[in-house]
């Protein structure tokens, strides 16, 4: 791990060519609020977790021009009534987007129903932070140098059995959200389409189905199972 360093950045914007629309970083790294600053004002959305930053830092943060936060909840430290962490600081920003990741083993419904409550739902973007295990059968595999054991659709590092990344596919996110009764499936699918587009500002791409954007969707049947994929606005795979 190192400190936030725009050099490196760089480097790396002109190696994808500008591509890069997203970074993310722990807000409490020497450097952060300069680096965000800089990153946001050309155009590259940051995105703040794996962190233990306490709320001022957080705020922080978003004031310097951070408007994500990775994962919420997961990897960051708590909302405490005389700490509110992370969690409070991506819950007292109404115009930041808070990531979710609705695979039941991360966070519990409670817990993301409050979130969503409380940003409402144009500003939670589920997520999957599925890992190379994804669409695989169980076993061991390895998250980055760390050896993971994945097994009854849960990702977990061997050592320790904390969770490491998911095998989750983003409509089953959809399914569990549904499921856990206070979002309906309209919401749902926004949530894990136009929401997250909006939120890395490329919903003049993609996002939503209109003219002029990217035709990638699927359709599902009435009890939200994936009947079709499109890519291009080609049919790719038929149930
Ligand atoms: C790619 C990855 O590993 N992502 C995070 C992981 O860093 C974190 O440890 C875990 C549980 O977080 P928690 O223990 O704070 O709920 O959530 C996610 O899987």
């Amino acid at each position: 791990m190192s400190d936030p360093s725009l050099t490196a950045f760089r480097r790396w914007q002109d190696s994808a060519q500008g591509l890069l629309k997203k970074i993310a970083l722990a807000p409490e790294r020497h450097g952060a609020a300069d680096f965000i600053e800089n990153v946001s004002g050309s155009g590259t959305k940051v995105a703040i977790g794996h962190s233990s930053a306490t709320y001022e830092e957080a705020l922080e943060a978003v004031y310097a021009g951070a408007n994500i936060f990775v994962h919420t909840f997961n990897g960051m430290s708590g909302l405490n009534h005389h700490a509110p962490g992370m969690v409070g600081a991506a819950m007292d920003t109404p115009n930041t987007y808070a990531e979710l990741i609705c695979d039941g083993h991360h966070v519990e419904s409670g817990a993301a129903n409050l979130l969503i409550q409380e940003k409402g739902i144009d500003h939670v973007a589920l997520v999957t932070d599925c890992m190379s295990a994804g669409g695989r059968r169980a076993g061991e595999y390895v998250l980055g140098e760390f050896p993971v054991i994945v097994k009854d659709g849960a990702a977990r590092l061997k050592d320790g059995g904390s969770l490491a990344g998911s095998v989750l596919k983003l409509l089953q996110a959809v399914q569990n959200l549904v499921q856990w009764g206070r979002v309906s499936l309209y919401d749902a699918f926004k949530m894990a389409s136009y929401v997250p587009a909006v939120s890395v500002g490329i919903e003049d791409e993609c996002g939503l189905i209109a003219a002029g954007r990217e035709a990638d969707f699927i359709v599902v049947d009435e009890n939200i199972n994936l009947q079709s994929t499109y890519l291009a606005g080609k049919e790719v795979y038929s149930k």
